[in-house]
């Protein structure tokens, strides 16, 4: 696939199945993960990948999570616990900021590039994705999960697997361009960025 296709063609799953990323796949994946750009090669991200059976561990820790809560209804419990398992497999995106004098924010955008990344590669790959939230992700069970040090965070977890082929993804519209991207003229004024035909 052309890079710019790639780019221009993902799109989130809406119902991931099997199968789910093979060895290789997962390996290509994670190695597009540590291209992102990265302020003075600090590498602040890493990764825990979580699969077929792994992923009930998963699950018990959310449910630790949400029954710790202490008032959640148990349909809500469950539901938490189970968005462990709705994929085939889901890669984590872990925040490791490094002491360094790299903003915070920049080393956390490096991470936020890796999971695109994840998304890309995966797509490239001929695997359907989804970057979701991670349920309860200050709690101390699912920090312990994925092995969470202090001043670490969860960005998310990319959920990877098979588009089901009875579900919808529906077209994302095309974004005018004009509405979020502005060009600078000589005289610093800042003017909607022309935008060509093609
Ligand atoms: C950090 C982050 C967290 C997200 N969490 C969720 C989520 O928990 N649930 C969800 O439905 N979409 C979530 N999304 C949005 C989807 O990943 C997706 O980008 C969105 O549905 C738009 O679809 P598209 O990527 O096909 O354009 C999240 C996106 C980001 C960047």
């Amino acid at each position: 696939m052309d890079a710019l296709d790639c780019l221009l063609t993902r799109r989130t799953a809406t119902r991931l199945v099997e199968p789910g990323p093979s060895t290789d796949q997962l390996t290509a994946i994670l190695r597009a993960a540590t291209t992102a750009p990265d302020h003075k090669m600090l590498r602040p991200w890493r990764f825990v990948v979580v699969r077929g059976e792994a992923r009930t561990a998963l699950a018990a820790a959310i449910t630790t999570a949400a029954e710790a809560v202490g008032d959640l209804p148990e349909p809500i419990v469950r539901k938490a616990a189970g968005k462990a398992t709705r994929s085939p497999a889901l890669i984590a995106v872990i925040a490791a900021r490094v002491e360094a004098r790299v903003p915070v924010a920049e080393q956390d955008a490096s991470a936020a590039a890796a999971a695109q990344n994840i998304c890309l590669a995966a797509h490239a790959v001929g695997v359907a994705s989804a970057w979701k939230s991670v349920p309860l992700l200050d709690s101390a069970p699912v920090r312990a999960a994925f092995g969470l040090r202090a001043g670490e965070e969860l960005l998310g977890w990319v959920e990877l697997g098979t588009q089901a082929p009875n579900v919808p993804v529906a077209p994302r519209a095309a974004v005018p361009l004009e509405e979020v991207a502005l060009e600078m003229a000589a005289d610093g004024a800042l003017k909607p960025v022309a935008e060509s035909a093609a």
